[in-house]
């Protein structure tokens, strides 16, 4: 099987690096792309026998599946440049959520998915959320399913869910270490202990929790409850973050959705059927 994979960015990078590393595909399998060749070299240098191009129609005409990784207001330009060369038995992966799977169907002729990667992948960890376009057949979705496996847990959702379903999945890592660094920040003033320390702690923890929820068979609320002992100095405090929280998560998924809305307005103007 032979990938390609259009722009090199920190998650295509990331994608190459683990798709690599935990063995999915080696290097020569790879076809990869970028606008500028900056990264392709840093890749290159990483990767002995990676097949390197400046030229978008070389990736797409030596692969089987074509992983898009550029930013959403990019893919106008960019299925323009490739749309007189994707062949119908090919399968084009989309890795943005904004970007629907009609926009794709609309212009190309190809196969069409779309998956929402994590950062979290690069460890081998977190879930890849998937949709499928109507071109796909079963054998698609096996080979795409097997494929992510080796870095993620692909989970198949509604394309309609998609936002609120990275969220959690991709843009969850930035949100928990944003809460992490405000309480480290707050923990470094208020007690004078090394950032170092009290960062490998919160690290510890931070894996530990996940461990509990995704293999110990707790659920959030009874881990909240094993630790938080009635009358305890955890259960104080939950019921201060409880007050001090009040209407944070609503106005994170409104942000959130608000400016995917406003994404998929820009992409509806831009990827009405390009001729
Ligand atoms: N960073 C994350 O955690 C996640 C990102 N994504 C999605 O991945 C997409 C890419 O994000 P990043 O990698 O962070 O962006 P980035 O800006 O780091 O990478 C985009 C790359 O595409 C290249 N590019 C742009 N137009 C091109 C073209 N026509 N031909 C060839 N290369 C082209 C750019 O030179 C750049 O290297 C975004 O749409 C984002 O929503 C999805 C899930 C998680
Ligand atoms: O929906 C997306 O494309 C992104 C990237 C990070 C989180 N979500």
């Amino acid at each position: 099987m032979r990938i390609g994979l259009i722009g090199t960015g920190s998650m295509g990078s990331l994608l190459i690096d683990s798709f690599i590393y935990f063995g999915a595909i080696t290097p020569q399998q790879l076809f990869i792309s970028n606008r500028s060749q900056e990264k392709l070299l840093l890749l290159s240098e990483r990767h002995e026998g990676l097949n390197v191009s400046l030229n978008n129609v070389d990736t797409v005409r030596s692969c089987d599946i074509l992983f898009v990784c550029v930013k959403p207001l990019q893919f106008a330009t960019l299925i323009q440049e490739i749309k007189d060369h994707v062949r119908s038995d090919q399968l084009l992966v989309s890795i943005t959520s904004p970007v629907q799977i009609h926009h794709l169907e609309n212009n190309l002729s190809c196969k069409i998915a779309k998956v929402i990667p994590s950062v979290t992948h690069k460890v081998g960890s977190g879930a890849s959320l998937v949709m499928y376009g109507s071109r796909i057949q079963k054998n698609d979705q096996q080979i795409l399913h097997d494929l992510l496996s080796f870095i993620s847990k692909p989970i198949e959702i509604k394309e309609t869910q998609a936002r609120i379903n990275s969220d959690f999945t991709s843009c969850g890592p930035a949100f928990m270490s944003f809460f992490l660094i405000k309480w480290i920040d707050a923990a470094v003033e208020m007690t004078g202990i090394s950032r170092e320390e009290i960062t490998c702690l919160a690290s510890e923890m931070m894996l530990g929790t996940g461990k509990l929820l995704t293999q110990g068979g707790l659920t959030p609320l009874q881990l909240q409850d094993l630790v938080a002992v009635p009358g305890g100095i955890t259960a104080q405090a939950l019921s201060q973050l409880n007050h001090s929280l009040d209407g944070v998560f609503h106005n994170l998924i409104t942000t959130t959705h608000n400016k995917y809305v406003e994404d998929v307005e820009k992409l509806n103007e831009l990827l009405g059927d390009i001729n």
